[in-house]
């Protein structure tokens, strides 16, 4: 593997849909995209901006408009089928009809490239095929038909045949759109650590875009007019690149704490919050929640201290000189709805 050269390259692409009884309908064009060894790239934009669209015309499955895929130094359409199977593999978010497979025949399909359709696995592809059930942990249903599984589960098998064809790069349409919060979390921890440590290039489209800050080396955001930023994740945060790529009415990205916040109405009274850490931002969060504004101490009809009172959280509410202690933030909440009530009549 040449290290300075890119796994796959596309030059002044157009991606999207042609037909003979309809106009050519373009989703992005001029698009020069690289990826390359040992990187995550991560590919994230709205619904229907292009995502699926880009993976399958970088995977071969779908014709460019325009423009040039090279996958090793290749263009891609110059490749035979078992050569592009060895170079690149494919998990699309579409359930799979696997007849009657068990876990550990679908995985071991991962080698067909490798072995033929009639080819006997040979010692090296058994133990590929058994190293891809181990890290996707599919080991434990390896025994089970793909139809017995449940939509997360099957998600991981698709990855774990991706793995057993073991090629250089891998492209993953939604992997973990299936998944709880910690299988999604676990995929992306291993598929950052499998580019690292294999030099493999995956490019993963997702909507998961908190994860994808966290685990992608790059980003490639895809807006609504098929314009397509790249870069660093952080440096697309700091830029506001990465907020104006999900810009809509009701939510803003803080970009303090990686996340996106649901705008609410400020309507309420304004409170004066005092403490650190995340009792204060738990806390802060429930007050803006309810429409307090959090401001300076001279207008707010309260004083809110957090406090943590041997390991537990306390917090003390102080109006008119008046403390009152709570152990819960319902209890405040409840509490700050009267005095609610009680700043509307004045
Ligand atoms: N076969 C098709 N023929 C014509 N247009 C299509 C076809 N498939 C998808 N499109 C259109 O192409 C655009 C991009 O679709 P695509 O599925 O790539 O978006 P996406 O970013 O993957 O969306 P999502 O996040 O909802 O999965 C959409 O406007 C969609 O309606």
């Amino acid at each position: 593997m040449n290290e300075t050269l890119p796994l796959l390259s596309a030059r002044a692409l157009t991606i999207g849909y042609s037909s003979s009884n309809q106009p050519v309908t373009p989703i992005s064009h001029s698009l020069d995209l690289d990826l390359w060894p040992g990187k995550l790239v991560c590919l994230l934009g709205p619904n229907g901006a292009g995502k699926s669209t880009l993976m399958r015309t970088l995977a071969g499955l779908q014709p460019t408009l325009a423009g040039v895929i090279t996958i090793a130094g290749k263009p891609m359409q110059t490749l035979a089928p078992v050569e592009l199977a060895q170079q690149l593999s494919l998990v699309l978010t579409e359930r799979v009809e696997a007849g009657n497979l068990t876990v550990s025949e679908l995985v071991a399909l991962g080698r067909t490239p490798y072995t033929g359709w009639l080819g006997a696995l040979t010692q090296q592809d058994k133990e590929q095929v058994n190293w891809a059930m181990d890290v996707t942990e599919t080991v434990n249903f390896r025994q089970r038909r793909l139809h017995q599984l449940s939509d997360g589960e099957r998600q991981k098998v698709m990855l774990a045949r991706a793995l057993a064809q073991d090629t250089p790069l891998i492209l993953l349409d939604e992997p973990t759109a299936h998944l709880d919060l910690p299988n999604r979390v676990e995929m992306m921890r291993l598929l950052h650590q499998l580019a690292r440590q294999t030099g493999k290039a995956i490019l993963l489209s997702t909507h998961e875009l908190d994860l994808a800050l966290q685990a992608a080396d790059q980003l490639w955001l895809i807006r609504q007019t098929g314009e397509m930023n790249m870069g660093v994740p952080e440096d697309l945060v700091l830029n506001g690149t990465f907020e104006a790529a999900f810009a809509k009415n009701g939510f803003h990205f803080d970009r303090t704490t990686g996340t996106f916040a649901i705008h609410n109405e400020a309507s309420g009274p304004s409170v004066s919050l005092d403490g650190t850490g995340s009792l204060a931002f738990w806390t802060g969060r429930a007050l803006q929640r309810e429409g307090f504004v959090i401001g300076a101490s001279d207008n707010a009809i309260c004083l809110i201290e957090t406090l943590d009172v041997a390991g537990k959280p306390h917090w003390v509410v102080t109006r008119d000189k008046i403390r009152t202690d709570y152990t819960t933030l319902a209890d405040v909440l409840t509490s700050l709805q009267e005095l609610k009530h009680v700043s509307a009549d004045l």
